[in-house]
């Protein structure tokens, strides 16, 4: 008789906000960092000049890799290679995925494959470390114009070694049915960053709302 899966466990990603103060910003990290749990930070200035990005790598990078939470890069994997990322994440638009794969070697690549099981196997096959899957839900933070079903996320890791993670408009409210459908990692910007009461309280409430649909 076949098992059940076993489960894999849910983890959140963050992602900083399209735009940061940095004179401000590090120490508001720091504190969101260390309220919880967090597996990752992306990197997500868009539209930012290359020497803004530099200088946001140089203060956000020491602070999440001191905590052991993986540093990402979104749109530019070979500027991740170039500062020492922990790797970088990209969507269909953002280059040759092959030629980032070769670049970055041993760091991470993530995938955006919106809500497509065939860019997602295509991007398994080229050997992306994650896929993403999104916008689940209605987000402000991005023009996201696809909306994949909760089915994908069970197809997805029924069948598939490989991470997923779930992407858009996710709060603490809504995130429990995709945490049950197998997503491996949350990623989120708003309900962290714009959490009523603070960044380090919304880590807390996606961290809770996590273990709480892992029951
Ligand atoms: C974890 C994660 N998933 C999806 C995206 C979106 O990437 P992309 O489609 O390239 O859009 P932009 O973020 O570059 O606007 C992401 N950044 N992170
Ligand atoms: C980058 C990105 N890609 C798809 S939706 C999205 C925005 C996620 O932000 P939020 O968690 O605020 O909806
Ligand atoms: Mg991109």
């Amino acid at each position: 008789m076949p098992h059940p899966p076993e489960p894999r466990g849910c983890r959140l990603y963050l992602v900083t906000p399209p735009r940061i103060d940095l004179a401000t910003f590090p120490d508001t990290l720091a504190r969101a960092l260390d309220a919880g749990d967090v597996a990752c930070l992306q990197l997500r200035l868009k539209d930012a000049p290359e020497d803004e990005v530099l200088r946001a790598i140089d203060a956000l990078r020491p602070l999440a890799q001191s905590r052991d939470v993986a540093f990402l890069l979104n749109d530019d994997a070979e500027l991740a290679a170039r500062t020492g990322c922990d790797g970088a994440h990209l969507g269909q638009e953002d280059g040759d995925h092959a030629a980032a794969r070769a670049l970055l070697r041993e760091a991470t690549l993530g995938i955006t494959c919106h809500d497509s099981r065939h860019l997602a196997m295509r991007a398994g096959e080229m050997g992306a470390d994650y896929v993403a899957f999104g916008a689940f839900f209605p987000t402000t933070t991005k023009d996201a114009r696809h909306r994949p079903e909760l089915e994908i996320l069970e197809w997805w890791s029924s069948i598939f070694e490989i991470p997923c993670v779930a992407i858009g408009g996710i709060t603490a409210a809504n995130c429990a049915p995709l945490v049950r459908a197998g997503a491996d990692f949350l990623a989120v910007v708003g309900a962290v960053w714009s959490h009523p009461e603070g960044p380090a309280a919304g880590v807390r409430a996606m961290n809770e709302a996590i273990a709480a649909a892992e029951g």
